[in-house]
C-alpha cells in the first residue's frame, strides 16, 4: 500500500510528503510573489473564524469608486478623510490617541453600502475585514481580540450594527447564552473595542446599518 503521495513541483522543488508542504527558502519566496502578483490589483476578504481572521474565497476584483453613484460630494468626503488619517499616524501618537477612525455609513438594503467600502479598500489597496455585529457568538472579548490581531492595511466592516447588542443588565443572570459560556456583545463592549488601547497600528473600523435611530 503506497503511504506517501509524491508530486513533482517543479525541478529545483523538493516534493510533497504526506500532507506537509516541504519548501526550501528560494521555492517559498517565488510561492510568495505569485500570490502577491494573484492579488495585484484585486482585493482580499477576511473573515473571522475563532479567534482569527481568515481569507475567503479569491482576491475580488478591484471595484472603482466611480462604480459606486453616492450622493455628490459624501464619496469624495470620506476617501479624503481616510487618506488624511492614513497619512498622519503622528497626530495620533504625539496626542496619545489611539490611532483609530470610525465610520458608520446608514441607508436602506441595497443602496451601496459595502460596496462603498469594497472600492475604498481598492482604491487604498486595503483588504476587507468582514464581520457580522449580528452574529450570536460574538463577545465583548472576542470581538476585542480580533480587533486587535486584524491583519495591517485592512478595512474592519463590521455589519448589521442596529442587530447588535444584549442589555448589560441581562448579563450574567437573565440572559440564557451567558450560561451557555457564549457571551454576547453589549454596547459598551463594542465601545472599548473600538477606542480600545490594544494595538497600534492604524485601526480603519467602517459600521453599516439600514436603521440609524436604532444604531
Ligand atoms: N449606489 C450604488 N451604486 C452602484 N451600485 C449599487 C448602488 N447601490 C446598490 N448597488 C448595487 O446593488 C447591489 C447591492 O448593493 P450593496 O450590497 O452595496 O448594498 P448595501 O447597502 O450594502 O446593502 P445591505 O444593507 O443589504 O448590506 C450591489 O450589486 C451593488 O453593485
Amino acid at each position: 500500500m503506497k503511504t506517501h503521495v509524491w508530486f513533482l513541483l517543479q525541478n529545483d522543488a523538493p516534493p510533497l510528503r504526506g500532507n506537509r508542504v516541504l519548501v526550501s527558502s528560494g521555492t517559498k519566496n517565488k510561492a510568495r510573489e505569485l500570490a502577491l502578483k494573484q492579488e495585484e490589483g484585486r482585493t482580499v476578504m477576511y473573515t473571522a473564524m475563532g479567534a482569527e481572521w481568515r481569507p475567503f474565497g479569491f482576491p475580488r476584483r478591484r471595484r472603482p469608486l466611480s462604480s459606486v453613484v453616492l450622493e455628490a460630494g459624501v464619496a469624495e468626503r470620506i476617501v479624503d478623510d481616510v487618506k488624511d488619517f492614513i497619512g498622519n499616524p503622528k497626530w495620533y501618537t504625539d496626542r496619545g490617541i489611539p490611532y483609530r477612525r470610525g465610520y458608520l455609513l446608514y441607508g436602506p438594503p441595497g443602496c451601496g453600502k459595502s460596496s462603498f467600502i469594497t472600492a475604498l479598500a481598492g482604491e487604498l489597496g486595503y483588504s476587507i475585514c468582514l464581520m457580522s455585529l449580528s452574529d450570536r457568538t460574538l463577545s465583548d472579548d472576542r470581538l476585542n481580540h480580533l480587533l486587535s490581531v486584524a491583519p495591517q492595511q485592512s478595512i474592519i466592516l463590521l455589519e448589521d450594527v442596529d442587530a447588535a447588542f444584549v442589555s448589560r443588565d441581562l448579563l450574567p443572570t437573565e440572559n440564557p447564552l451567558a450560561f451557555q459560556g457564549m457571551g454576547r456583545l453589549t454596547f459598551s463592549g463594542l465601545l472599548n473595542s473600538l477606542d480600545g488601547v490594544a494595538s497600534s497600528e492604524a485601526r480603519i473600523v467602517f459600521m453599516t446599518t439600514n436603521f440609524i435611530d436604532r444604531s
